[in-house]
């Protein structure tokens, strides 16, 4: 084989490699990659097993690799922990309902609601014990959302009900920072600030 072929080969290797380190937490083996296929003389010739090269852009049936295409790092690490990205970036994309949907359960309390618009936002609703408990708990949300440089829309309407919602507005749908939000937001100290939700 030419020095240019093997070059070419493991070029390939190198990006089929690669390819599918984006697409699996486990790159695929090169055993696996090249399966050796006996020739009629009796050599072993090995050749690309095309059918183990993930396709580019799929979204597999697997929901974690899905999730992972819309997700900054590769383990589904704590969102709270996480940081938000800039909005203005052009990395940053709407995420489809089912990745959305399978995020969800990392946000205890959060539903996803539907816009006038289509567009998909979180949702999350409090009763606070007054309407300056109620500031003082959109204070907290604040800090929180400017450190973050992502912001909730706040309401506050008949003096004691709380409803925040969160979408990232330049996509004009939910992307991850929507979730990293609110999930920092469900870790705040809520105690003194909102009724104790009563048992159904
Ligand atoms: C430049 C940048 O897009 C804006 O400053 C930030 C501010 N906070 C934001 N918050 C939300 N929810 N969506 C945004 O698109 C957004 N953009």
């Amino acid at each position: 084989m030419s020095t240019r072929n093997v070059t070419m080969l493991s070029g390939k290797m190198l990006f089929i490699r690669q390819q599918s380190r984006f697409f699996f937490s486990n790159p695929i083996s090169k055993a696996a990659l090249f399966r050796p296929h006996p020739q009629s003389d009796g050599r072993k010739k090995r050749f690309v097993d095309r059918s183990q090269i993930p396709k580019p852009h799929s979204l597999s049936s697997n929901p974690r690799t899905s999730i992972r295409m819309f997700c900054t790092s590769e383990s589904l690490q704590d969102l709270a922990g996480k940081r938000c990205v800039p909005c203005s970036s052009n990395d940053i994309h709407p995420m489809p309902e089912h990745a959305a949907r399978d995020l969800l359960p990392q946000v205890e309390g959060w539903s996803i609601q539907t816009q006038d618009d289509g567009n998909l936002k979180l949702h999350r609703s409090w009763k606070v014990r007054s309407f300056t408990k109620g500031l003082e708990l959109f204070q907290r949300v604040a800090t929180v959302a400017e450190e973050q440089g992502h912001h909730p829309d706040l309401h506050l309407v008949g003096w004691n009900n709380v409803c925040i919602e969160i979408w990232t507005h330049s996509v004009g749908g939910l992307t991850e920072n929507d979730f990293i939000l609110a999930a920092k937001i469900s870790a705040l100290d809520m105690e003194g600030l909102v009724k104790r939700k009563t048992k159904p």
